[in-house]
């Protein structure tokens, strides 16, 4: 059977409020999706129901996500997930523990979810940073120390550390500059291309997007509006909407382009 995660039919309601409507998404290992769609057209709530980790108030309705064609619950469901579902989110200086040296945080994870001893994981956690070009020197370092990118990279070696077999990335560039926001893409791009990591990649930014996924979903209002291959929805958009995506992106890019 292909290794690969799915999401069927999938609904998330907030009391009688339908949030998202409909979803039905595949990825494959080595595989990276995109998913695009202004602010508050529900693509951070799949992910959210992907991990089981829907805010309080906040259902999955209808459909099923599965992993291997194993159903994964919607409540719960840790052991069913395992480690083998990781997630990377916007801001980096809330997902890690501001007390804790950065270096520590990934070690502990080698040693609770990989069952690693102290010595070995510490060992493996600056492996991991090396992974993701951090210093070995900055393990002793507390969050607080480094810059927004080097953050974003140790929750990347952190979410790296549980050896998932897809990560789900919610807008991981977009607190970081431009330069920065280019290499932590490069950075993904190589789990996928090296360790096999399938991405789904969520962003309101149509051109990060782009840049990461060979295939795109386009969200409006809680529902797919377009999907295909990235270069189909970028040269024959079919939705209106999406064509309004593609425009934003080419006015933004024209001042450049003039000067
Ligand atoms: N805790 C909550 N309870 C009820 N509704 C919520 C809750 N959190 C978010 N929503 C609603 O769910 C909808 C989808 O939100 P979601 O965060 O998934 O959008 P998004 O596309 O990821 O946007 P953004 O890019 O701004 O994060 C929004 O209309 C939002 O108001």
């Amino acid at each position: 059977m292909t290794n690969a995660l799915s999401v069927s039919g999938l609904s998330v309601a907030a009391g009688p409020r339908i949030i998202v409507e409909d979803i039905d998404l595949t990825l494959e290992r080595g595989q990276a999706v995109g998913v695009v769609g202004e602010s508050g057209s529900g693509k951070s709530m799949i992910l959210k129901a992907i991990m089981a980790l829907l805010p309080a108030g906040v259902k999955a309705t209808a459909g099923q996500i599965t992993l291997d064609g194993k159903v994964l619950p919607h409540n719960g469901g840790r052991k069913e997930r395992g480690h083998r579902l990781g997630l990377v989110l916007q801001d980096p200086a809330t997902a890690l523990d501001p007390l804790m040296r950065v270096g520590d945080q990934i070690a502990e994870v080698r040693r609770h979810v990989i069952g690693r001893d102290r010595v070995t994981a510490r060992q493996e956690a600056l492996d991991l940073l090396e992974r993701v070009q951090i210093q070995a020197g900055r393990y002793r370092h507390h969050p607080h120390e480094l810059s927004g990118g080097q953050r974003q990279r140790v929750v990347i070696a952190r979410a790296l550390a549980a050896e998932p077999e897809f990560l789900l990335c919610d807008e991981p560039t977009t607190a970081l500059d431009v330069t920065v926001q280019a290499e932590i893409l490069a950075l993904l791009e190589d789990l996928r291309t090296t360790r096999h990591v399938g991405l789904l990649f969520v962003s309101h930014d149509l051109a990060v997007v782009a840049r990461v996924s060979s295939r795109l979903v386009v969200m409006r209002h809680g529902r797919i509006v377009e999907r295909g291959t990235t270069e189909q929805v970028l040269t024959h958009p079919e939705h209106a909407y999406t064509r309004e995506l593609l425009d934003s992106v080419v006015e933004l890019s024209v001042p450049e382009a003039r000067a």
